[in-house]
């Protein structure tokens, strides 16, 4: 790193940010597969594109699409995929972003380590706790099934470890409620933190 330094732009995170009428934010979704990061994280970035925010949704099956295709599922290549998406979703941030990510992150040291490269307030950790039972009976693509008979390895829950949250901004159990009410949850506490600026309405978020 010596010999080089970082050169501060005249439009600043504040100013991208101010242009949009938002303060930039990353949503950090973390749980067992098929516990509902994608469907939740997607219904909430729908609900907040409808509202004007300008947001951009990180998913683990995608990223592993591109950015990470080189990594696989043992613990050293997830950590280096959480890597390379934290530091992608701090220039996103840094672009004036709402950010949502849905990655299965399963140990505290990783999760902990994106959450370092922000200030304080702007990680907001949000563990989809939905038990292993449902995820493993939900199953939608097969991998539990797969996992238990032994044809994939490194199976998080089964064969890999999930390191549950211990301090969480939010907590939500899929297996309980409705989507539409888990969105306008979200909602409020975005409108809570004001990430809207300036504030507005948000109907339906019950506040
Ligand atoms: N061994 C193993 N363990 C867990 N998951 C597996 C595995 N192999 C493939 N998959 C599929 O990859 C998706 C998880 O990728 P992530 O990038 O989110 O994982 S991690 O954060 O690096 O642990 C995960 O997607 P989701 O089901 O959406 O969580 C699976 O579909
Ligand atoms: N909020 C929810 N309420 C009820 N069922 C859900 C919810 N979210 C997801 N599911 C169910 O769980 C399955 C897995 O969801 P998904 O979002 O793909 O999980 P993940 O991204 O964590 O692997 C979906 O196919 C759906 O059937």
């Amino acid at each position: 790193m010596s010999n080089i330094v970082w050169h501060q732009h005249a439009i600043d995170q504040a100013a991208r940010g101010a242009q949009k009428g938002q303060n930039p934010v990353l949503l950090w979704f973390t749980g067992l597969s098929g516990s509902g990061k994608s469907t939740l994280a997607g219904a909430l970035e729908r609900a907040l594109f409808e509202y004007g925010f300008h947001t951009y949704l990180l998913d683990g099956d995608n990223v592993r699409h591109g950015l990470c295709n080189d990594l696989g599922f043992s613990l050293e290549d997830r950590d280096e995929n959480l890597r390379r998406v934290g530091e992608v979703a701090k220039l996103m941030v840094d672009s004036g972003l709402v950010v949502l990510s849905a990655f299965i992150s399963p140990t505290r040291e990783e999760r902990d380590r994106v959450r370092a490269l922000f200030p304080q307030g702007q990680f907001v950790e949000v563990h989809v706790s939905t038990p292993l039972s449902v995820c493993e009976s939900r199953d939608p693509k097969g991998l539990y099934a797969k996992a238990r008979k032994g044809e994939i390895t490194n199976f998080t829950g089964i064969s890999s470890p999930y390191e549950v949250p211990e301090s969480a901004e939010l907590t939500i159990d899929t297996s309980k409620g409705d989507l539409d009410t888990q969105v306008n949850g979200l909602m409020a506490y975005l409108k809570a933190i004001e990430v809207l600026n300036p504030p507005r309405e948000i109907a339906g978020a019950g506040i």
